[in-house]
């Protein structure tokens, strides 16, 4: 139960609404207790009619609809506080739900990006899915039938001994058993219903995945390939779910077959009690009423001790999560403005998982309102250097400073806040457009979107298209092309209007002319920013103020456009080699 614990701060918030949930439980219950006793005496006032017949008619008719009125008056009462009950419960249940699961997402967006290097992304989704949901079964279910099975217990039994104390004893023998019994059938169901879920998951991710790559699928002739393995998996998934119902259909049967065992006890003991003249007919009946009111509720001990224990276990999973501690921390709460300066001094960095050392002694420095273009063969550490300056990894070797200062001294939020950053692979989110450019700067004005999108070169594709801005993208909208997506991207950096500009790779999908046109853009809007720009075309670096080559990790050269030309080297091989290519 040590895990569980973490859920006792939101018990102690919602204390009162749970205190109330208590006392409607226990009144409820104590209500339900009044009816079979109102029906053992409705037996015992017939009983005596027909032994007797000492009292009149009308007197019997008389008491009898006094016990139904009564009867009738407990049971409504009784139902409306179990009404009443459910309402504090599972409605206070599902609140925590909902706050644990921010507590959750906002523990994922507070940690880093290597927390996401480790997890999977599923094993991100079930934990704040599936394991809440099992959380919050103990939070609401769990919690309400414990509260009612031990009113329950106390008031009941404490009433069928004071009535019969011999006949209590047979009655409640078999309990035990049946509590046993029903939770080793739970955890059986749940084992295996937790199998029908993880091949559930298995058959949508197959699915999502064939119907992602559909027109890989459909080029390589693939379709029954796929489909086979499709059958395979989803026939795996039926025989996981006739596991299932197997196991399932016990359930029943088994509590039918407890609660008769009970009830032929009652029959049995009571009725020799009853020959021998030690009760009456009426505390039979009420026992076997009683005995069946009890029956859901021992077998809910079972049902419940099973909840409770894979509640705890995913508590432990959750809570894995919540004690991490994000690797980027920020130390500084106050107010950095920014400029923009950038200096690596002998920096290496190695990354944790992979250990590659992807920079080497690097130097170099940019100041504020430049542009540092940098060239590089594939995996040669540039975006590793973009990632730096955003400050997705801390720097244990070397020196990265800002303005002059170590990076880890300014407000983490303020440094991303001053820098507009186009990843390689232009990420937008299944929205409108507008949207998605919106995202750098969700106040900005239709004036500055369109600016945005003019200087990035995507506004005349936008405008043609019939929702314009408006257009969804992704899975419910459109798809853009590569060099539109990218662009998008980049109208996303500019809008935001930050400090530093950071380009990786960005303009690789579209064409020269394009290419040229955002560029001039850039120079002219860029003026009093720092702007480094990643890529593999020389045209993309010529009008730089600064390049650096980049190769293994290693600055292998540096200088202006003009230099690097007329040395030989990497540069100068790229340069002859794109110049050629554009001829031809
Ligand atoms: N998140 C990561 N975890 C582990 N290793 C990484 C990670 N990102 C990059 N690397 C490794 O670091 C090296 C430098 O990668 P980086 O992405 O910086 O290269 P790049 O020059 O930007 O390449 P490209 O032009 O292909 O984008 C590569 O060997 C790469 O495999």
């Amino acid at each position: 139960m040590k895990a569980l614990q973490h859920l006792n701060k939101y018990f102690l918030f919602y204390k009162w609404p749970l205190l109330l949930g208590l006392i409607i439980t226990v009144a409820a219950r104590i209500f339900a207790v009044y009816v079979p006793q109102y029906i053992g005496s409705s037996t015992d006032i017939i009983k005596n009619y027909l032994e007797n017949n000492t009292t009149s008619i009308a007197e019997v008719r008389e008491a009898l609809v006094i016990n139904i009125a009564f009867i009738l008056g407990a049971t409504l009462l009784s139902a409306l506080l179990t009404f009443l009950m459910r309402q504090t419960f599972i409605v206070v249940s599902r609140r925590i739900e909902f706050d644990l699961k921010n507590e959750i997402y906002q523990q994922y967006q507070n940690l880093s990006l290597d927390f996401y290097k480790k997890n999977r992304t599923g094993d991100l989704m079930s934990r704040i899915s599936e394991d809440v949901s099992k959380v919050r079964a103990y939070l609401g279910p769990a919690i309400m039938n414990t509260v009612s099975t031990i009113t329950m217990f106390i008031v009941v039994i404490a009433y069928m001994i004071s009535k019969a104390p011999m006949l209590t004893l047979y009655t409640v023998a078999p309990f035990p058993i049946l509590s046993y019994a029903i939770y080793k059938l739970s955890r059986s169901i749940n084992q295996r219903s937790s199998m029908v879920q993880l091949y559930l998951s298995k058959l949508s991710t197959f699915t999502q995945e064939a119907f992602s790559g559909i027109s890989v699928i459909k080029s390589y002739g693939l379709e029954k390939e796929n489909n086979n393995s499709f059958i395979a998996l989803s026939n795996a998934s039926k025989e996981k779910n006739i596991d299932l119902v197997k196991i399932q259909s016990f359930f029943f049967p088994l509590m039918a077959l407890l609660i008769g065992g009970s009830n032929i006890l009652v029959i049995f003991i009571g009725g020799k009690q009853v020959i021998n003249g030690n009760i009456e007919l009426g505390v039979v009946v009420e026992f076997l009423l009683y005995v069946n009111m009890l029956t859901w509720p021992v077998a809910s001990v079972g049902w419940i001790a099973d909840m409770v224990q894979r509640a705890e276990a995913s508590q432990e999973r959750i809570n894995q999560f919540l004690q991490e501690k994000p690797s980027i921390v920020n130390k500084e709460k106050g107010h950095t403005p920014i400029h923009g300066k950038i200096s690596f001094n002998n920096l290496n960095f190695t990354y944790e998982d992979t250990n590659i050392h992807a920079l080497k002694n690097i130097s170099f420095s940019i100041n504020t309102g430049e542009t540092l273009a940098i060239i590089g063969k594939t995996g040669s550490g540039k975006s590793t250097i973009l990632e730096l300056i955003g400050r997705l990894y801390d720097v244990p070797d070397g020196e990265l400073l800002i303005d002059d200062k170590p990076i880890t001294t300014f407000n983490l939020n303020e440094l991303r806040k001053a820098i507009g950053y186009v990843p390689q692979d232009a990420f937008l989110f299944s929205d409108s457009i507008k949207n998605n450019i919106l995202f750098g700067k969700a106040d900005a004005t239709k004036a500055e979107m369109i600016q945005a999108a003019k200087n990035a070169a995507v506004h005349n594709n936008i405008s043609n298209f019939k929702n314009g801005y408006e257009t969804v993208l992704g899975e419910r909208g459109i798809t853009l092309s590569g060099g539109q997506k990218q662009r998008v991207s980049i109208a996303r950096a500019i809008i935001k209007d930050p400090e530093i500009l950071l380009f990786d790779d960005c303009l690789s999908a579209v064409d020269t002319e394009t290419e040229e046109e955002i560029l001039n853009n850039l120079h002219r809007i860029s003026k009093n920013k720092t702007t480094i720009i990643v890529s593999h075309r020389i045209s993309s670096a010529k009008n730089a103020d600064k390049i650096i080559v980049l190769e293994d990790g290693n600055i292998i050269q540096q200088g202006t456009h003009n230099q690097l030309i007329n040395k030989k080297g990497y540069y100068q091989e790229l340069y002859i080699k794109q110049l050629s290519e554009k001829e031809h």
